[in-house]
């Protein structure tokens, strides 16, 4: 399997490097940045480990170049969680919480390879199966908030959806959009943070041929692509200041105008938006215009969290197993008494999103016809051994190797010999 590591911290790089290197079946290539790893990385590639924190290029902005051309494993730590869970958004089945242990990474590795093999004859299948669009599941505060989606349906008022990213925003959007008077005319979406932000105007408002350098022929924006429905503005505290001017304009006047053109162009747009950041205070920043924030806010909707519609949980995971069972054409599967018990004490940081995620996995990976708690995988996204530790093991492993010759261990670890000095003393590494 040829596996590329991609991590800033050269210690951890190299502890990666070597412990999974004592794997025949691995071939290890690492870098230590995203800018570096893209420039080299080939189709050869079945995996890529990376680490979200990083300068210049992080995880998720790597994560999103590769236009999910490979496999990943994110690395995170507790500070960087919600990085890992925005690249579930993009398509990444797996991240380890900091600090695991190697036995861990290893079978994540290996789990992803099963994965691969065991789908990759359904895939035009499982590409043809449809974006669900329902609701698997009620619980008392999903119903408040489909009965106040309801309500909204039935107005043409802009609604912004509160809640963490997987909650089903897109999902309750979709939901107004069907229920309303604009069923059925076109539902258009745009996510802020999945495209550069210098792409985000041109996408809304299209642009003339001309209009910019690489503007080889017309191209109409979403607005228009919208007209008559809904367009469904996703994070919409990551759009850029400069544009939101852009579009308050365009809500109050009902016309865009195109790059590259002069003409006023009418649009009817139903406006839904969403996010999961704190508006609040990226107005406070001068982040967020407040005038757009009450423009779109009409109708404000808070989507729970899934850790607070614990109910819900079995009664999706059971239809997420059957669908999975149906797709890829598995004996009915069903959870041991245990799973159910280990999906009810999880708490979900990815919400609806990365409960789904997990059950599919299990399905895939499971052997019998039980889900058991094991094939949950839940323990790798808690804590467990060190980091440290496993830094301190290879600082010893080395020194030893070359009978405590500082300066040729420092060279063989890539690192200065005042770095490992502090190091020796930082974890009391005695000769
Ligand atoms: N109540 C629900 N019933 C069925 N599926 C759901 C429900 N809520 C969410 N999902 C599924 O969970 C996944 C995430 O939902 P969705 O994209 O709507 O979340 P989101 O809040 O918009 O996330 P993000 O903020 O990251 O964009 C989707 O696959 C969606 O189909």
């Amino acid at each position: 399997m040829n596996l590329v590591i991609v991590e800033d911290d050269i210690n951890m790089r190299k502890s990666l490097e070597i412990a999974l290197s004592e794997y025949e079946e691995f071939k290890i290539k690492s870098y230590k940045s995203a800018t570096e790893a893209l420039k080299k990385i080939d189709s050869n590639t079945d995996l890529i480990i990376t680490d979200i924190n990083m300068p210049g290029m992080d995880g998720l902005e790597f994560v999103k170049a590769c236009e999910n051309k490979y496999d990943f494993i994110i690395m995170t730590g507790n500070a960087t969680l919600n990085r890992a869970i925005e690249a579930m958004r993009l398509g990444v089945k797996d991240f380890l919480t900091k600090p695991f242990d190697i036995e861990t990474l290893v079978e994540a590795i290996k789990r992803a390879k099963i994965i691969r093999q065991k789908t990759s004859d359904k895939k035009s299948k499982s590409q043809n199966t449809h974006k669900n669009t329902g609701f698997f599941s009620t619980s008392e505060k999903l119903e408040q908030t489909l009965n106040l989606s309801k309500k909204a349906a039935k107005t043409d008022a802009s609604v912004m959806f509160f809640g963490e990213s997987g909650v089903g925003k897109e999902v309750f959007s979709r939901f107004i959009h069907e229920n309303s008077q604009r069923f059925d005319k076109p539902f258009v979406a745009i996510n802020m943070a999945a495209i550069p932000a210098n792409l985000i105007e041109s996408e809304l408002f299209g642009f003339e041929k001309g209009a910019f350098t690489d503007a080889n022929a017309t191209k109409i924006g979403l607005f228009e692509m919208a007209n008559g429905g809904t367009l469904f503005l996703d994070e919409i505290g990551e759009m850029p200041y400069e544009i939101q001017a852009k579009l308050l304009r365009a809500l109050q006047e009902k016309e865009i105008v195109r790059l590259g053109s002069t003409k006023n162009i009418k649009i009817d747009v139903r406006i839904i938006s969403a996010t999961n950041a704190n508006l609040d205070e990226k107005i406070k920043n001068g982040d967020f215009r407040s005038d757009l924030y009450y423009r779109l806010n009409t109708i404000p909707i808070n989507i729970p969290p899934l850790r607070e519609r614990k109910e819900e949980i079995l009664e999706i995971a059971n239809k997420v197993l059957d669908q999975t069972c149906q797709e890829y054409n598995f004996e009915n599967k069903c959870l041991s008494k245990e799973a159910e018990k280990t999906l009810l004490e999880y708490n979900y940081p990815g919400n609806i999103r990365e409960l789904i995620s997990i059950v599919q996995r299990a399905c895939i990976l499971s052997e019998g016809d039980k889900i058991l708690s094991q094939d949950l995988f839940l323990e790798a996204r808690t804590f467990k051994k060190d980091v440290k530790q496993m830094e301190k093991e290879l600082l010893e492993q080395i020194l030893q190797e070359e009978c405590f010759d500082k300066q040729k261990a420092a060279d063989k670890l890539g690192m200065s010999a005042e770095v490992l000095e502090k190091k020796i003393e930082q974890y009391k590494i005695k000769e």
